[in-house]
């Protein structure tokens, strides 16, 4: 079985676009974990385009004493972000290595040359209690690396995995994540995975044994445009229940 945890970015979005709490986007985590979700995830960027930091701390409060519910905070580790977290302690921090003009996450961090930049990081997140979780590329040396960490779970970048659904190098780009994910395992590593999975694509990834969690937004959110919330979210579970 994987946790679902649903990105409610794209919920911040469509909000931000006209400047008022319309969607509402505790009003819409409600809703998914009224049907089942168990995690909510954000990603609050450093120019607040769509999850803003009055949203995590909103999050953060509706989640707090909900039994059984995760909320995943994603983000690159800047002083501010690091505050946010001692502030908010979500269950899990995922850190990314994003810069703050990315339209959206395109990599995992490289161990090679930012091990010693993460180590003080992740000691400071172990100190908040919050789970530390870093998103990596499906590369079993990053994953070596990453074990010799203090991080708790990886956190597999899934873009390739989607894009070459299709193709046929799919088996080898599969092997590649399932190769990763054993290796983590192996070493202690906790996997979770995530990044433009959908309701097309996500059950073969899920064949991935001992993924944790997965979590989706863009996908889901439109899934949930065309199909009807409830709907999705019940089919996502179905997926992730095995
Ligand atoms: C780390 C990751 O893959 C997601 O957080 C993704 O980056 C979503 O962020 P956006 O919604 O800003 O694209
Ligand atoms: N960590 C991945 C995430 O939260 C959502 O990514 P996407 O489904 O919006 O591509």
């Amino acid at each position: 079985m994987t946790e679902l945890s649903v990105n409610v970015n794209k919920i911040a979005l469509l909000r931000n676009s006209r400047g008022h709490d319309t969607p509402n986007v505790v009003g819409f985590a409600k809703k998914f974990i009224e049907q089942g979700v168990k995690g909510i995830t954000i990603h609050p960027r450093q120019d607040e385009r769509h999850i803003t930091r009055q949203d995590a701390r909103d999050l953060g409060d509706y989640i707090r004493p909900l039994n059984g519910v995760e909320l995943n905070i994603e983000g690159y580790p800047s002083e501010d972000f690091l505050q946010l977290i001692e502030e908010i302690k979500p269950d899990q921090t995922t850190l990314v290595p994003d810069a703050p003009d990315q339209i959206t996450s395109d990599h995992g961090f490289d161990f090679h040359t930012q091990a010693e930049f993460l180590d003080p990081i992740l000691a400071r997140l172990k100190a908040t209690g919050t789970r530390a979780c870093v998103f990596l590329d499906p590369d079993v040396e990053q994953v070596r690396l990453a074990a010799q960490s203090k991080t708790d779970r990886i956190e597999l970048y899934t873009e390739e995995y989607a894009r070459t659904y299709h193709q046929p190098i799919h088996q080898e780009v599969h092997a590649r994540y399932k190769q990763a994910a054993i290796e983590a395992q192996k070493l202690g590593l906790g996997v979770n995975a995530g990044h433009d999975l959908s309701l097309e694509n996500l059950a073969k990834f899920v064949t991935i044994p001992g993924i944790l969690e997965v979590s989706i937004g863009h996908a889901l959110i439109v899934e949930c445009l065309e199909f009807g919330l409830p709907s999705v979210a019940r089919r996502y579970l179905h997926i992730c229940n095995g």
